[in-house]
């Protein structure tokens, strides 16, 4: 695994003014805190061990709180600049993130669980915080003052210089040792937190079902272990910075005693130094060895941190790889060969062979070479478990053939942008997914533009809405969707048809519902899908044998197979499985 993930590369090279800043911060924070022990060392010489009146050092000492505020201010204007750091670094990680989701191809960005996608979103992006606000100023500053200070140490007294340096290599040892491990926890924490917020989300959305079932208990339990496994993960990462703080201050506390020790006998026994020397180099050993167990600590907060980064840019690449097709075919637009614009609509829509499979050695979906024509109303029919679904997504773009093609026109489809593509398709499923928000908001989703309360009425009216609309005390202001008023299964279809003719798509592609409408809604849907189904080609998933019988032409559909297309009348007498099919729905009286 790479030591420093690209997203962090990426934010330096960004943020590369304000490390240049932190840089020069840290170079005056050395001079100070060396300067503030020269002065303070001068001070304490010159009052008692020279005997001098404390008015003759007025001046001294003011240079010295001068020095000492200059210091503050340093460690200030460090502090500033590692939280903007961290506040842009955050913004920019969630935008790239949010960027990745919303260009991300539909399959890849409907795979996984939500609930892992928000946790990583808000939880890891924030945990990347410290990564910016107190390693990467700590890094900088350990870079530098050290190094002035051990100078300064030298030219007084070489052994105390050496036995700084000698030791300070084992912070960093343990650090990187300690650092290791944590980091590893820390990813092991991110997945547990995600696996946790994924169990929860699940349970909350689907809390009725698992009542009705008396499944709540499970789920109960459920959640409480992965919520141990997130604490266990968490309560580990802990221990490590516990033990990792004491061995710090157990080496530091060694250290500095040893160096005090040698002071005092270089003082004392031999008096081979002065009091002044002896003072200034007990004054910089303290902020020598501190400054070291600051970076231990910033680095264990840094690891954890790089662990957090890690899963978001993890998760990005996920992202980014799944949506290579899109901009290969993004690509394939900018050619200027493959404008859907150029093409004239309604489409036809050509199978070409298609073989799908959800997973290896699972259903899988094949299609022989098959057309449907412009303009023309096609129902796809089968049993249960058929694919009719599979097939509609296929057409859709939703998925994509493992090998075959999908033309528009005879031209491929992988040609034109995902975007232009969506442009001109509606996709009305049974169950359209009902934004938080008011009527009108919801409607107006049906467009990229911006639309006028007009066009909106207007939409909706055409939909089969508007009576809706009219019952509610806030019309098409009222709060729909989660937290908002529920719509039964008609009105959220009629909705998506809504939708649809704010839109006014070439191709429509309809799941009809399986559950049996009332005859007024179906009525109301009917007319309304014929409105807008005139100059489209529609594909209609169809139950009900009105749809099927009126269908300009019907593929049917028998486990995965795509095994005879034609009209009504045709293919109740070349096909008896579909002859069979309808028997069967007469039977059930259905017709
Ligand atoms: N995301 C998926 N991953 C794996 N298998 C899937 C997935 N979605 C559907 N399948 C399987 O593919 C097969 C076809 O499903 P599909 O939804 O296309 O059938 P259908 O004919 O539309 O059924 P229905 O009329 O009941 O809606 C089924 O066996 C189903 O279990």
């Amino acid at each position: 695994m790479k030591g420093k993930t690209s997203l962090i590369s990426q934010q330096m090279s960004v943020q590369r003014n304000r490390l240049a800043i932190l840089a020069i911060l840290s170079l005056g924070l050395s001079v100070a805190i060396v300067g503030q022990a020269v002065l303070l060392a001068d001070a304490v010489q010159r009052i008692f061990v020279q005997g001098e009146a404390l008015s003759s050092v007025v001046a001294l000492l003011g240079a010295l709180l001068a020095v000492m505020a200059v210091r503050s201010l340093l460690s200030y204007g460090n502090g500033r600049i590692g939280l903007n750091m961290a506040a842009t670094a955050k913004r920019n990680m969630r935008s790239a993130l949010l960027q990745n989701m919303i260009h991300a191809s539909i399959p890849s960005a409907i795979r996984g669980q939500a609930g892992e996608k928000v946790s990583i979103a808000l939880d890891a992006v924030d945990e990347a915080d410290s990564y910016f606000s107190q390693y990467m100023p700590r890094m900088i500053e350990v870079s530098m003052i050290p190094v002035l200070i051990l100078i300064v140490v030298f030219t007084q007294h070489a052994n105390s210089g050496f036995i700084m340096l000698c030791t300070a290599p084992f912070i960093p040892l343990f650090m990187i040792l300690a650092g290791l491990k944590t980091k590893n926890k820390s990813e092991e924490k991110y997945a547990q937190l995600a696996e946790f917020s994924g169990t929860f989300l699940n349970a909350v959305r689907g809390l009725v079902t698992l009542k009705i079932f008396g499944q709540a208990r499970r789920q109960q339990q459920e959640i409480e272990r992965s919520s141990m496994g997130y604490r266990d993960a968490t309560m580990s990462i802990l221990r490590i910075a516990f033990t990792n703080t004491f061995m710090l201050e157990t080496i530091v506390m060694l250290s500095i005693g040893i160096v005090a020790l040698e002071l005092a006998i270089q003082l004392l026994i031999y008096k081979s130094i002065t009091f002044h020397t002896a003072f200034l180099i007990l004054l910089l050993v303290p902020e020598y060895y501190s400054l070291f167990k600051n970076t231990g600590t910033a680095f264990h907060t840094g690891r954890t941190s790089m662990g957090a980064i890690r899963k978001v840019e993890q998760m990005m690449v996920e992202t980014d790889g799944k949506s290579q097709g899109l901009k290969e075919e993004q690509e394939g637009t900018r050619s200027g060969e493959s404008r859907l614009d150029t093409i004239v609509m309604p489409p036809s829509i050509g199978l070409d062979h298609i073989r799908f499979r959800y997973l290896p050695d699972s259903f899988e979906l094949c299609t022989p070479s098959i057309t449907i024509g412009q303009g023309q109303n096609v129902a796809i029919v089968g049993k249960s478990g058929s694919g009719k679904t599979t097939l509609l997504h296929l057409i859709a773009g939703l998925l994509r053939p493992d090998s075959g093609e999908i033309l528009v026109n005879g031209n491929l489809i992988s040609q034109f942008a995902e975007s232009e593509w969506f442009e001109r398709m509606s996709y009305i499923t049974q169950h359209p997914y009902i934004f938080a928000g008011t009527l009108a908001e919801n409607i107006a989703i049906g467009t990229g533009r911006d639309v006028s309360r007009a066009e909106i009425e207007r939409a909706a009216s055409e939909a089969g809405l508007a009576d809706l609309a009219a019952q509610l005390e806030h019309g098409y202001d009222t709060l729909v969707g989660e937290g908002g008023r529920g719509l039964s299964g008609g009105e959220q279809q009629r909705l998506a048809l809504a939708r649809a003719f704010l839109k006014r798509p070439s191709l429509i592609l309809f799941d009809e519902p399986t559950v049996g409408l009332d005859l007024y809604t179906e009525r109301i849907l009917q007319k309304s899908l014929n409105t807008l189904a005139q100059g489209a080609t529609m594909i209609t998933v169809a139950h009900r044998l009105y749809t099927i019988q009126h269908a300009d032409n019907i593929l049917f559909m028998d486990n995965g197979v795509l095994v005879g297309s034609g009209r009504h009348d045709e293919l109740l007498k070349t096909l008896p499985q579909y002859a069979e099919m309808i028997q069967v729905q007469r039977e059930g009286g259905l017709a």
